[in-house]
């Protein structure tokens, strides 16, 4: 299967990388330095001690890339109508495109860009970091991907797919309510992502912070109520599960996304996290004080640091 990661940095890399060392044809559509650095020497994968190259095709632009099977979509949240701007070379008749982001929204910004019936929809468990240009590290070990299509049909696509992930060492499950999926992930992301940007902690210290884990479980509890109010299903069946969850298989050393966005002075996807809730929640009349405050603080530090306020936020 020809692939695309279209906007390969941390996560998008450590996907891309794995496909194309089970035998699919991968490009990443990167930055300069990171595309240059692949090109040049391949990509490197360090997994725990160890570290390995896979040759694949990297690039800028995705008119040197031409059609695909499979893009896969992996800009920060608030890049995705901008990259999908430029992907159209990407999509031939069969074309399917997935977004792995966290948050909520993304599928809406897709289908206006390639049309809804090449969408398929997904969120991941695993992890990845952009160690330097050409180097990423990637966790994968028991982490899971869930993909599944929009109107939760079983499609040979979704199955297609499904098994090129499992055969790269990715478990892939099928779902056939993807909308809870997403919501699942969501109550992750609400859990420790805008608390790690305040507090600047690692998980280590994080989690050894009672009065920090009180305030997830609480932002938790409200997007479940969200979530409750909207008719969607949740596999989560209490607040503190997410918060656990957010952890599982991650050293104490760890960085959520939205700090490592705020350590390199980047934005973060806040508006596609804690304020997908409260605007979901305004929308049904659920209050949501404790993602408020939580939106308020990060958004206060990104204008501390002079980060571009100016995002595209979908739903
Ligand atoms: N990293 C992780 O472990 C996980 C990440 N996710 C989600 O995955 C998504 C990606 O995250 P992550 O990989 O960490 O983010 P990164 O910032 O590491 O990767 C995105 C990359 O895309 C680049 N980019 C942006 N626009 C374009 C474009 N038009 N063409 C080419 N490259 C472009 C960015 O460059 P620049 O920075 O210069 O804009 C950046 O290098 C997010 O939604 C995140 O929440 C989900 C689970 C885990
Ligand atoms: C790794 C995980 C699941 C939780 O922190 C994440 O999605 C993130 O950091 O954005």
């Amino acid at each position: 299967m020809k692939v695309c990661v279209l906007g390969a940095g941390a996560l998008g890399s450590t996907i891309g990388g794995l496909l194309a060392e089970a035998g699919s044809e991968v490009w990443l559509v990167a930055r300069a330095a990171h595309a240059e650095a692949v090109s040049r020497q391949g990509l490197i994968l360090v997994d725990g001690q160890r570290e390995r190259a896979v040759r694949l095709r990297a690039c800028t632009d995705p008119a040197q890339v031409g059609p695909v099977d499979l893009v896969i979509v992996l800009v920060k949240s608030y890049d995705t109508g901008a990259a999908m701007a430029t992907a159209r070379p990407l999509l031939g008749p069969d074309t399917v495109v997935l977004s792995l982001q966290n948050g909520l929204g993304h599928e809406e910004i897709l289908a206006k860009a390639a049309g809804r019936s090449r969408l398929l929809a997904g969120k991941t468990y695993v992890g990845g970091v952009l160690l330097e240009p050409g180097r990423v590290r990637v966790g994968v070990t028991g982490k899971e991907t869930v993909l599944g299509e929009l109107d939760g049909a079983d499609t040979p696509r979704l199955r297609r797919i499904a098994a090129l992930f499992e055969a790269a060492g990715l478990r892939a499950v099928v779902s056939h309510d993807i909308l809870g999926v997403i919501w699942d992930k969501l109550l992750v992301n609400v859990a420790t992502g805008a608390l790690s940007g305040v507090t600047r902690l690692p998980y280590g210290a994080l989690y050894a912070v009672p009065e920090v884990e009180v305030c997830a479980v609480a932002a938790v509890a409200e997007a479940m109520a969200v979530a409750a109010a909207h008719g969607i299903a949740l596999a989560t069946r209490e607040p503190r599960d997410a918060w656990m969850k957010a952890a599982e298989g991650l050293p104490p050393e760890f960085r959520a996304s939205m700090l490592q966005s705020l350590e390199r002075g980047a934005p973060t996807e806040i508006d596609y996290i804690n304020g997908a809730v409260v605007r979901w929640g305004a929308q049904r009349g659920v209050p949501t004080p404790v993602n408020q405050a939580l939106v308020a603080c990060i958004k206060g530090i990104e204008a501390g640091m002079g980060t571009n306020p100016i995002r595209s936020v979908a739903a």
